[in-house]
């Protein structure tokens, strides 16, 4: 398989001096383990520019008019629904699909332009998308080795992604959990600054989300560029500082999850008061949509507590409790992305779920 398009090898086979011109690292601390290119030779800063990327398969039409940075030194999560176009734009990324217009960059460059893809990408896409006839030893020997990387790094990538007693042990007996590690091992091989992970934490059990979340964090902090991709807000929420958000091919959001998270505070207001009806004119008069609950509480929408707490207060209107309440990040990421959903389950009569209609 070719995880990503294969680099020559930039050094004669077994050189001694795998990286020239780079600095011995220091010693420990980095999270891919020690391998001499990062920082990369050259001036790359990592940024990753996709712009006006459109790819169409036949009728449909995949990815459309896209246009987005993601910037090294953080984490920025890569949502969207089931079908949003996501893997459609990181294989566009990483050459392995023809855009139908547009351009996905790194450093200005098409990936194919990197001598040695390893060393400036790596990359999980799809974790199955390994030989299972081979040992995870022979896997990733055989990227380094058509790569330039020292076979070492072999050994130093399975010790970082837990699986150093496995490298022996055919793929074929892998769980999904431990393919998605060989993925991300494979992914480091090349200590590159730029990582792409397709839904690395499908198939992780708790112990590896958190440790997953805790290297995409790492590598960030080590100002490498990192594009996490899910369908799950609740998977970035404890991982992202950036969200890009797409829905059918198309950019929905482009923000800090900061900003995100703000969003997500007005998931509407309970106010329980003697006088309800004044107190609903006033919200009313103010365009807040009021619904009664019971002879003394009202639902708000629209104003924040604050607000309607001084509301309640410039009109002289007693109130006894004002109670906010926060959408989840999950709910508000439901909502933004609503009307681009391309695959929706068919609801029964019993509000059950259905089919699938892909
Ligand atoms: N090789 C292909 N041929 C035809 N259609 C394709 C192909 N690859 C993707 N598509 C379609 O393009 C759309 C976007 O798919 P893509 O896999 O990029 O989305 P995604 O956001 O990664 O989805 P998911 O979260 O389900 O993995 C979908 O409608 C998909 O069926």
């Amino acid at each position: 398989m070719d995880r990503i398009p294969r680099a020559e090898p930039s050094t004669p086979a077994g050189g001694a001096e795998p990286y020239p011109g780079t600095e011995p690292p220091a010693p420990g601390g980095r999270a891919t383990g020690r391998c001499d290119p990062y920082p990369p030779p050259g001036n790359l800063d990592g940024m990753i520019e996709i712009e006006h990327l459109t790819k169409r398969y036949g009728r449909v039409l995949a990815v459309d008019g896209l246009t987005f940075t993601v910037r090294p030194g953080r984490v920025t999560g890569f949502l969207g629904p089931n079908g949003a176009g996501k893997t459609s734009t990181l294989r566009m990324l990483l050459g392995l699909n023809t855009p139908t217009s547009g351009r996905a960059t790194i450093d200005g460059r098409s990936f194919r332009e990197f001598g040695t893809g390893l060393r400036h990408v790596g990359a999980l896409l799809d974790a199955n998308d390994v030989h299972d006839g081979r040992t995870a030893n022979a896997h990733l020997g055989a990227l380094a080795r058509s790569n330039g990387l020292p076979r070492g790094r072999v050994r130093e990538v399975l010790a970082t992604v837990g699986l150093g007693d496995a490298g022996r042990r055919r793929i074929g007996g892998f769980s999904l959990g431990m393919r998605q590690r060989l993925g991300i091992a494979a992914a480091l091989l090349g200590d590159p600054p730029v990582l792409l992970f397709d839904e690395p934490v499908n198939g992780l059990d708790p112990e590896g989300i958190r440790w997953a979340r805790g290297l995409f964090r790492e590598l960030a902090a080590e100002g490498r560029t990192v594009l996490v991709s899910s369908h799950l807000m609740g998977e970035m929420e404890h991982t992202a500082d950036h969200l890009v958000v797409i829905g059918a091919g198309r950019l929905i959001a482009d923000e800090s999850l900061a900003a995100f998270a703000a969003r997500a505070t007005t998931g509407g207001v309970t106010v329980r008061t003697p006088d309800p009806t004044a107190l609903a004119a006033v919200l009313a008069e103010a365009g807040a949509t009021v619904r009664a609950h019971g002879p003394d509480t009202l639902s708000v929408t629209g104003p924040t507590a604050a607000e309607v707490n001084e509301l309640a207060f410039t009109h002289r209107v007693m109130v006894h409790e004002v109670t906010a309440h926060g959408k989840t990040l999950e709910d508000a990421f439901m909502q933004l992305t609503a009307d681009s959903v391309r695959y929706r389950a068919a609801a029964t009569a019993a509000g059950a779920e259905g089919g699938a209609g892909r």
